[in-house]
């Protein structure tokens, strides 16, 4: 998983006159018209143009993408389409420059003409939500996987299209690079396509130029009230990807309000799911789970889903915790809607594949060592239900690892290190993504919330690194104790003060336990 994502590219691409493109999207010349050139790709970075690619220079958070467009065009841009703003800052360019208002709002649709529309020639399903985005794509995806020879699934974790993988750089990729890679998955037969939908995303229109066949919704929960700046703003971006022009049909958990409510609103036909037993939801859902057992060898789950027209229906998720539960129920109405027979997707389903980062059992319990789980809990909801998950199947002590992320959200923290303090026995407080901030400043703000649950302190530890308080907590731990670390999942860097250092806590724990990890050397 190394190529840069920006470079998967497809290998025929469509060739289109600049004329052409002006002219379908209503763009104005900055200079005189150059009707000879043609354009192969589209980017909105200067570090991901090949020869060929028309450029657009966005007016961004930071800085005005124009002032790269000189950059662009040295590493073969032959075009760029940018703001009036923007138009000026270009400088003296030898290639056509085109203006739009706001090109932002063009991108999705631009880029999907570029590619020839691939999106309608494979099944899509979508999916967004604060927590489950990821394990409800990789399930989606192994019930697809029963009809389709090739699928691709687009994510926080990677970039799959059939059997090779990149690394991705975020959960949603820019409009650009997300329309390449559905040409290219149309290239290697994929059929279908399962991507996770974050509300940055829809904040930005990356997903404009694509309608998906359905679309589904896990819920909602404290998160990115940076960007979003509050909870009503989270939720109108989320609800974004419920209109016609991005969604056919839509499936919702409605176990939250949240959900209640965008069954209520949404413009596109909606299925309700309710995932909780004895909910009072249930009765009045499309689907519902009616009986669940969580298996307590904390491999898996079974339970009954209830269908609308009345039939109950054995299922399983092959992951621990009643969140999986919801994310196996919503996986199987979403496959199904997307054209999986239901005994198909509830046979797929219930025995995907671990997913990476998420409750993946990384040392088993027995000769001495502790279980220990690798999971992307990164919400105070998300923090309960996955240490509620672990709990019974731990004859001893739960010993959490975690810290918080800088740059992000500070309110969260010691409402984490409360959650912690109460659910788990033995907390290791350290770092997961500083970036510009100080680290000991970010875990004094989760050891105060701690520490306000537990004023003696005890069993509250520090760790100034995280393959410390991964090594401490193994050496704090005994075979009837169980370890979570919680926070990175599957996150093969950590960002501290502007660099992205390698580190993956499955191959630190591993390490740790003297088993080399996967991928070592490489
Ligand atoms: C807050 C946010 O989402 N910001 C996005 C926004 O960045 P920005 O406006 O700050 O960009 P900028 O740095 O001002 O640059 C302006 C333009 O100049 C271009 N540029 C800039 C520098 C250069 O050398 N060359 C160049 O061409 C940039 O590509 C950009 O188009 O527009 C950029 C593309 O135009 C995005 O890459 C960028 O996402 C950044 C990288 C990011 O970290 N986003 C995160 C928060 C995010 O999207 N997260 C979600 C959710 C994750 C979750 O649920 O946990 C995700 O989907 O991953
Ligand atoms: N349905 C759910 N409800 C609440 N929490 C969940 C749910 N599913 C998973 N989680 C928890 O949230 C964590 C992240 O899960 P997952 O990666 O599937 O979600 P995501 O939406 O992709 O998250 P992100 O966008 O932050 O990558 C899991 O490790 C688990 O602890």
């Amino acid at each position: 998983m190394t190529s840069p994502y920006g470079r998967m590219r497809p290998a025929h691409p469509t060739v289109h006159g600049v004329v052409d493109l002006a002219r379908t999207f209503a763009l104005r010349w900055a200079g005189p018209e150059q009707p000879d050139v043609v354009v192969t790709g589209v980017t909105h970075a200067s570090s991901e143009v090949e020869p060929g690619d028309l450029f657009v220079g966005l007016d961004g958070f930071r800085v005005h993408g124009a002032a790269y467009a000189p950059a662009a065009v040295a590493a073969g841009a032959v075009a760029v389409l940018t703001d009036a703003q923007g138009a000026d800052r270009c400088g003296d360019l030898d290639v056509p420059v085109l203006v739009a208002d706001d090109p932002r709002a063009l991108l999705g649709d631009l880029a999907a003409w570029v590619h020839g529309h691939p999106a309608t020639e494979l099944v899509t399903v979508g999916i967004t939500g604060t927590n489950g985005k990821t394990t409800t794509s990789y399930f989606v995806d192994a019930a697809l996987r029963a009809v389709h020879a090739t699928t691709a699934v687009l994510g926080t974790v990677e970039l799959r299209i059939g059997e090779e993988a990149i690394e991705s750089p975020r959960t949603t990729v820019e409009a650009p690079a997300l329309h390449a890679l559905l040409r290219l998955a149309r290239e290697r037969d994929a059929g279908a396509v399962t991507m996770e939908v974050s509300s940055h995303a829809l904040a930005l229109g990356r997903v404009h130029g694509l309608t998906f066949d359905v679309v589904g919704f896990t819920n909602l929960q404290r998160d990115h009230l940076d960007f979003h700046g509050d909870m009503e703003g989270y939720f109108a971006d989320k609800a974004r990807l419920f209109a016609p022009a991005q969604a056919r049909r839509g499936v919702v958990v409605v176990d939250d309000e949240w959900g209640r409510r965008l069954v209520a609103q949404s413009p596109v036909p909606v299925e309700s799911v309710s995932t909780h037993v004895g909910s009072p939801q249930a009765a009045g859902a499309d689907w519902a789970v009616t009986a669940a057992t969580i298996g307590l060898d904390g491999v898996g789950s079974t339970f009954t889903l209830r269908g609308p027209d009345g039939v109950e229906h054995a299922a399983a998720s092959p992951l621990p915790g009643l969140v999986n539960v919801s994310n196996a129920a919503l996986a199987i109405v979403l496959a199904h809607r997307a054209g999986v027979p239901l005994d198909a997707a509830i046979a797929a389903v219930g025995t995907a594949h671990a997913i990476p980062g998420r409750m993946e059992r990384v040392v088993e319990r027995g000769g001495g060592l502790p279980l220990a789980l690798v999971d992307y809990a990164h919400t105070p909801d998300a923090l309960v239900l996955a240490l509620e998950a672990v709990r019974p199947i731990t004859p001893g002590r739960l010993v959490l690892v975690f810290g918080s992320d800088g740059d992000r959200d500070q309110g969260k923290r010691p409402i984490m290190g409360q959650i912690a303090a109460r659910l788990a026995d033995v907390l290791v407080v350290t770092d997961e993504n500083p970036r510009s901030e100080d680290p000991a400043a970010i875990r004094a703000q989760i050891l105060a919330g701690a520490r306000a649950e537990r004023p003696d302190g005890t069993d509250i530890h520090e760790a100034t690194s995280r393959a410390d308080a991964i090594r401490a907590a193994l050496a704090l731990a005994d075979d009837k104790d169980t370890i979570i670390i919680t926070g990175k999942g599957h996150e093969p860097t950590q960002e501290i003060a502007g660099v992205f250092h390698r580190y993956n806590d499955r191959d630190v724990l591993l390490a740790a336990v003297g088993t080399p990890a996967r991928g070592a050397g490489e």
